[in-house]
């Protein structure tokens, strides 16, 4: 049966009073103690010892065909009786390894010398040893299997061809009909990446399977025992005599073997995918050591019993594949981070000031998108966003950032590959998925990086209906295993394609980055403000109010700098003291304020005659003195005489026209400012004894 559906993955729909049984169900699927199920798979026979292997505990029923002893006789004879003492040495060197895992012997037992393969290992305060025949002839090529493998793993250019080929080595090795990887996501939900299957086998690849198929306890199994396997999967099991340890009447944890009995459940879960035969080894993700995907292969209708030795190749195959497989990944990351690197180099070679995020992004924001595989970017800063390529609108970004920024953990990263069924779903926009890292800068006020990334439809394909339906087992309900594997189509809408961790950790690196930079710049701008601030409030302290002419505080300082290198270098520097005649009467003619204007217009006089290097300033009242640097006793005279002719022939408005009289003092060497002043004052007070509106030097 193929049925479309639009709906979103993961919301299944039961009818209201299922709900609760369904909840019920489920947590009993989850908690069935599948590691000790008190009995073992027919295709080997069991032992149990105390820690020291001195004494049998327990035996699987099938003991006395594989060694000929009967059970009861196997109860209460001694360790060294049953497997003799050279093997129990072996065992015991064994077991004293550090290795988490215990290897694997080989022995001939019982009467009739027969070949076995051991696994022994600890189980709580107990030894088991398992035994599997061994088949009569010798398998050479498996050594070389692995070697030939150690070399093709090199070969691979990425993670999905190792993969492929992997699939492809362990079902010429094995002969099952279909070998697959089945790969985790986030929520446990298995897809299966790579597939390699004998002619007229149905097709996995691409199927999805809900994570409800692999119970949490089945998966922590695969953290302590990266193999699983059934040989027949529709077998009875068998017991443990006596059921439970007859010392301390607990059941032997079967964990770590390899002949643990399968759950009725899972039995019934194979029958129905038509899995005669399964093998499953773990392959754990880097550095998170999460289960990341399954090695599965099965065989169909009839059982195909792998040797042991064939079984723990597949094993080695795996674990020689592991460690590449990161290689590969940590390449393929280590390639994104390194253009992230240069993105961020660019941006601190950038002599522009970084801190209006609108340029920013505007300068960086199409090659992040590139970089990222995002449709959108923002990136908010304070009451600022930078915004390129599709993103929700303004509006629903501050509404975002606000609770992004609001959550009890923030600021920490975060996101989303389907933002309609998160707290954010009502500001989505055209975007599916979000991927937000904080720019740590300030905390009352946190600066956002926002990618985004648009919807990507995808069909997929389901193994059979993701539901599971629930059987009455006795008074309880319990999951039963789905019983079509029929491929039925779902389109997956509202998702986008997931964050990998590698793009999570480059955007966070460029956050830092992006928060060190708009900070530095930031501090920078800052500095450059106060500086002008004080630079201001400096000019203002040292100006005259009224004019805008030095004021005499800062005149007095300018002419002592002025004397003081006119001293030490012999340069020339003269005084000119300039006083308004009859500047009363304008007042009392006038008015003040037209007297105020007056005294500016003279000033604006005065300043189109100056040099640069004059200073003009206020000495006070109608008073004024320009510091005239570089200028003899002869020509502060002439400046004098050109002022006072040039304030004549200007006319003050209602005014009239205004006269100045002008003393001049050139600098004398031992001069202070009070001398100068002094010698200025005394000529420009000769000058206004002369009649007024003249010049008169004291040189
Ligand atoms: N409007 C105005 N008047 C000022 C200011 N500062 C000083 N004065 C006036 O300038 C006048 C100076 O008068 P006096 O010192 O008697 O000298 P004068 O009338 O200019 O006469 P001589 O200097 O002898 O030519 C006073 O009436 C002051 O009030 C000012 O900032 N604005």
């Amino acid at each position: 049966m193929t049925n479309e559906a639009s709906k979103s993955v993961n919301r299944h729909h039961y009818p209201d009073s299922h709900e609760a049984e369904l909840a019920e169900a489920q947590s009993a699927c989850a908690t069935e103690p599948v590691h000790i199920p008190g009995a073992i798979q027919p295709s080997g026979g069991l032992i149990s010892f105390d820690a020291d292997l001195t004494m049998v505990r327990q035996v699987s029923a099938n003991l006395g065909t594989l060694l000929g002893i009967p059970v009861e006789h196997a109860l209460r004879s001694s360790p060294v009786a049953l497997l003799g003492s050279d093997l129990l040495k072996r065992i015991t060197r064994e077991l004293d390894e550090r290795s988490k895992v215990p290897g694997t012997l080989t022995a001939c037992l019982g009467a009739e010398a027969q070949g076995l393969h051991v696994t022994p290992y600890r189980s709580g305060t107990r030894v088991v040893v398992e035994l599997e025949p061994l088949p009569a002839e010798d398998e050479p090529r498996l050594l070389s299997v692995l070697n030939r493998w150690l070399a093709t793993v090199r070969e691979a250019a990425t993670p999905d061809q190792l993969l492929e080929w992997l699939v492809e080595e362990i079902r010429d090795l094995t002969g099952f009909d279909r070998v697959l990887i089945y790969r985790f996501d986030e929520r446990w939900n298995g897809s299966v990446t790579a597939e390699s299957r004998g002619e007229g086998i149905g097709s996995f690849l691409g199927h999805h399977f809900p994570a409800s198929d692999i119970p949490p306890q089945v998966r922590a199994l695969y953290d302590r025992n990266c193999l699983r396997s059934i040989p027949d999967a529709a077998a009875a099991a068998v017991p443990l005599v006596p059921d439970n340890d007859p010392v301390d009447a607990t059941p032997l944890d079967l964990s770590l073997g390899v002949l643990r009995a399968v759950s009725p459940i899972h039995q019934e879960y194979l029958a129905n995918m038509d899995v005669a035969s399964a093998l499953s080894v773990a392959l754990h993700d880097e550095d998170e050591e999460r289960l990341g995907a399954l090695l599965s292969c099965h065989a169909l209708a009839t059982p195909h019993r792998l040797s042991p030795g064939v079984r723990d190749t597949v094993r080695a195959l795996v674990q020689i594949t592991v460690p590449q497989l990161r290689l590969l990944r940590t390449r393929t990351e280590s390639q994104l981070m390194q253009k992230v690197q240069v993105s961020r180099e660019l941006l601190h070679q950038s002599h522009e000031r970084w801190i209006d995020p609108d340029l920013i992004v505007a300068q960086r924001g199409e090659e992040w998108l590139d970089l990222f595989a995002a449709d959108g970017v923002a990136l908010v800063h304070r009451a600022h966003q930078g915004i390129r390529g599709s993103v929700p609108d303004k509006p629903s970004l501050n509404a975002m950032v606000a609770w992004l920024s609001a959550r009890p953990q923030a600021p920490v990263a975060w996101y989303s590959h389907c933002l309609k069924e998160t707290p954010l779903a009502a500001w989505h926009g055209p975007s599916s998925g979000l991927l937000a890292v904080p720019l740590p800068i300030d905390t009352a006020q946190p600066s956002w990086l926002l990618l985004f990334r648009d919807e990507e439809i995808e069909t997929r394909r389901w193994a059979g209906l993701p539901e599971k339906y629930i059987a009455s087992r006795g008074e309880y309900s319990v999951l039963a295993p789905r019983r079509s594997f029929a491929e039925w189509q779902e389109k997956v809408r509202d998702h986008c394609r997931v964050w990998r961790r590698s793009e999570r950790r480059a955007a966070s690196d460029l956050a830092e980055n992006l928060a060190a930079l708009i900070a530095s710049q930031e501090i920078h701008l800052l500095n450059a403000r106060l500086h002008e601030v004080n630079e201001r409030l400096e000019r203002l302290a040292s100006l005259d109010s009224l004019t805008g002419v030095w004021n005499r505080y800062h005149i007095e300082q300018t002419l002592e700098k002025e004397i003081a290198s006119a001293t030490r270098y012999g340069r020339d520097c003269a005084l000119l003291l300039l006083d308004v005649d009859h500047f009363k009467a304008v007042n009392d003619d006038h008015g003040h304020e037209i007297g105020d204007k007056a005294l500016m217009t003279l000033v604006a006089r005065l300043n189109t005659m100056l040099r640069e290097a004059d200073h003009l300033g206020r000495w006070g009242g109608e008073e004024f003195v320009v510091v005239a640097t570089g200028t003899t006793a002869r020509g502060a005279q002439d400046l004098a005489e050109r002022l006072r002719q040039r304030v004549a022939e200007s006319h003050f408005e209602e005014v009239g026209p205004i006269t100045v009289s002008i003393g001049v003092a050139a600098c004398r060497p031992g001069d202070t400012v009070k001398t100068l002043v002094k010698r200025a004052d005394q000529a420009m007070y000769r000058a206004k004894q002369l009649g007024r509106n003249g010049v008169y030097s004291v040189d």
